[in-house]
């Protein structure tokens, strides 16, 4: 399973926050079970990618990874096109990221479509006693943007599964519901657009969400 030409759905994701809380690892922990203690900036856009099932279907995760130093970071709006699903990531030790989340959820706004499905991810959550974001806080916040959150630690592969899979199955489930229903024109719907192929994105490397194989029979 998991080879590159199987599966039924692509989906890109954007991995969001600021310098140093750990997105890289978090991608790394994610796609190839690794974790590094190394401090290394990334500079430009990495991407890397994994295929999981979600409700007998296959599943296969674009994640598109960057900077969150600012002179670091690739263009943009190139970064967020055509992504799905995003992940704001802070670090439950330095409450600075956290309030920075909001911020970064706005330019994610400002650049994706109204049904982005977004996961805060509260990461480093295993330093216990350094920790300066209360999970209280954060859910909260989390409720009140209307966005999934989750506590994880990249470190002790603690929520990293669950976090990526939830933001998937959830991108999933908008997919899923757009082949049954019909849609209603209301645009701030979260529903997708109409049509009749899930495509989103127009190049072959921004395309994010692909149902390969014919259209929309469940
Ligand atoms: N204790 C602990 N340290 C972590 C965890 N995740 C990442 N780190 C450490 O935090 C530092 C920064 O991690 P990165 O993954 O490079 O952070 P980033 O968000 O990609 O940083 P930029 O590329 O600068 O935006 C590294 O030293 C990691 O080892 C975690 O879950 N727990």
């Amino acid at each position: 399973m998991g080879a590159d030409e199987d599966y039924d759905y692509l989906f890109k994701l954007v991995l969001i926050g600021d310098s140093g809380v750990g997105k890289s690892n978090l991608l790394s922990r994610f796609t190839r079970n690794e974790f590094s203690l190394e401090t290394k900036s990334t500079i430009g856009v990495e991407f890397a990618t994994r295929s999981v099932p979600v409700d007998s279907k296959l599943v296969k995760a674009q994640i598109w990874d960057t900077a969150g130093q600012e002179r670091y970071r690739a263009i943009t709006s190139a970064y967020y096109r055509g992504a799905v699903g995003a992940l704001i990531v802070y670090d439950v030790t330095r409450h600075v990221t956290f309030e920075n989340v909001e911020r970064w959820l706005k330019e994610l706004r400002d650049h994706t479509e109204a049904y982005v499905v977004v996961m805060l991810v509260g990461n480093k959550a295993d330093l216990r006693h350094l920790r300066a974001v209360s999970t209280e806080e954060a859910t909260e916040y989390a409720e009140k943007e209307n966005i999934y959150f989750m506590e994880t630690s990249a470190l002790e592969s603690l929520n990293v599964g669950n976090a990526f899979v939830e933001v998937l199955t959830q991108i999933y489930n908008v997919v899923s519901r757009k082949t049954l229903e019909t849609m209603d024109d209301d645009p701030n719907s979260k529903a997708l657009p109409k049509g009749e192929t899930i495509v989103i994105g127009t190049k072959d490397d921004d395309v994010s969400a692909v149902k390969k194989s014919g259209c929309c029979s469940t």
